[in-house]
C-alpha cells in the first residue's frame, strides 16, 4: 500500500552528464520519493533541480531539491558520480589519482553527516573508487557497491541482440572483471534463450564466425572510447544502469547484476573490488555468484585483477 510505505531518499553527488541523466531516469521511472542533488557547481545544480521539478507533473511525484552533505544523514542511498571523466585517448585508470583525492573528501563529508545507508559508485576508475569508498567510509562491504560491468554487460547483450536480430532480453551473458580495458566476455556461459551461443549460431546463423563474435566483444570493450570520440562523454546508458541498480536495492529485488564488489576468495581473488555477478537486494550485495569459467576466462579474470591491483598501488596499500 502506498500509504504505509516509508518514503525513500536518494542523494546524488556530482550532477554532470552522468549524475543529471541518472536523476532524469529516476524521475521517469518513479524509483524514489526524494531526490537531493549536490555538486560543486551550485548554479548548475539549481538549474537542474528547476528543470527536473518542471518535469515532475509528467512523471511521478518526486521531491527534488539542491542540497548539501547534511542531507545524507537519513538517505537510503548516496550515489557518487562526481569527478573527472576521460578525455579522448585517456583510459579510465588514468583518472585514478585525481578522482581518489576528490573521493576522500566526498566520502568523509558524507560520513560526517552520519550516513548509514548504501553507497553506489559510478565515477571512474569505478573498481578502484568503490574500494576507496569502502575503506574511507568504514561501512560493511555489502553497503558499498560499484556499477562494475553492468554497462559493459548491457552493451554486450545489446550488440549480440543486433547480431542475431533478437530481443536483447533473450540474450544472457556477462562481462566480468575491470570496468575497463582488461574486462572479459564469459563466452562459456553465454546463452541465447536457453541455448549456448555457439550451438545457437550453428543452428540459426551458420554463416556467423567466431571472429565476428570476437569483434563484438572488442566493440563492447572499446565502446566508451568510440562514444567519447564522438560526443565527449557517455551518460544515458550508465544512468539507466544506475537506475536499474537503485531499483534492485530499494525494491529488494534480489537481482543478479555484474556489480563491482569486494572479493574475498571468490574466483580465487582477494581484497579488491572487481565486476562479478552478485545478488543485489535491500541489504546491498547479498552474495557473489561464482559461475564456472573455462581456463582462458580464469586467466583473463586473474590478469584483470592483477592490473587493477597494480593501478591501485600508488594510491592504497593493497
Ligand atoms: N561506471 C561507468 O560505467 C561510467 C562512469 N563514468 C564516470 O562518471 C564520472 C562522471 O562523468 P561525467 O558526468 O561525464 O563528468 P562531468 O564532468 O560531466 O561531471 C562531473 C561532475 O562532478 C562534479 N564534481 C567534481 N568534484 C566534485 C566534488 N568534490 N563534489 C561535488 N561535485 C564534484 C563537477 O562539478 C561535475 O558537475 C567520470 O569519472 C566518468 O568516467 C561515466 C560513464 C560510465
Ligand atoms: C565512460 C565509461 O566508463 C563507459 O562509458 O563505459
Amino acid at each position: 500500500m502506498a500509504f504505509d510505505k516509508k518514503p525513500n531518499k536518494v542523494v546524488v553527488i556530482g550532477t554532470g552528464y552522468v549524475g543529471s541523466s541518472y536523476a532524469f531516469s529516476l524521475i521517469n521511472q518513479n524509483i524514489t520519493d526524494e531526490l537531493v542533488l549536490i555538486d560543486l557547481n551550485k548554479d548548475k545544480t539549481e538549474g537542474d533541480v528547476m528543470d527536473l521539478n518542471h518535469g515532475v507533473p509528467f512523471g511521478a511525484p518526486t521531491k527534488v531539491k539542491a542540497g548539501d552533505y547534511e542531507d545524507c544523514e537519513n538517505a537510503d542511498l548516496v550515489v557518487i558520480t562526481a569527478g573527472a571523466n576521460q578525455q579522448p585517448g585517456e583510459t579510465r585508470l588514468d583518472l585514478i589519482e585525481k578522482n581518489a583525492r576528490i573521493f576522500k573528501s566526498i566520502v568523509e563529508n558524507v560520513m560526517k553527516a552520519n550516513f548509514d545507508g548504501i553507497f553506489i559508485i559510478a565515477t571512474n576508475p569505478v573498481d578502484v573508487l568503490s574500494y576507496a569508498t569502502w575503506k574511507y567510509s568504514g561501512l560493511p562491504m555489502e553497503r558499498v557497491i560499484g556499477s562494475g560491468t553492468i554497462l559493459d554487460t548491457a552493451r554486450f547483450r545489446f550488440m549480440l541482440g543486433e547480431y542475431f536480430d533478437l530481443d536483447v532480453r533473450n540474450i544472457h551473458g556477462y562481462i566480468m572483471g575491470e570496468h575497463g580495458d582488461t574486462e572479459l566476455p564469459v563466452w562459456s556461459q553465454t546463452r541465447i534463450g536457453s541455448e549456448h551461443i555457439h550451438r545457437f549460431m550453428e543452428k540459426y546463423k551458420p554463416e556467423g564466425t567466431m571472429e565476428e563474435l570476437e569483434n563484438i566483444f572488442i566493440n563492447v570493450r572499446d565502446a566508451a572510447y568510440h562514444i567519447i570520440e564522438r560526443k565527449g562523454a557517455t551518460h544515458y546508458a550508465i544512468a539507466m544502469g544506475l537506475a536499474r541498480l537503485t531499483k534492485a536495492i530499494l525494491r529488494n529485488e534480489q537481482s543478479i547484476l555484474t556489480v563491482s564488489t569486494l572479493v574475498r576468495g571468490e574466483y580465487g581473488l582477494d581484497n579488491l573490488y572487481i565486476g562479478v555477478p552478485a545478488v543485489v537486494s535491500r541489504r546491498g550485495v547479498e552474495r557473489i555468484i561464482e559461475i564456472d569459467l573455462n581456463d582462458l576466462e580464469k586467466q583473463q579474470l586473474e590478469h584483470s585483477a592483477k592490473v587493477l591491483k597494480e593501478a591501485m598501488k600508488p594510491v592504497f596499500e593493497v
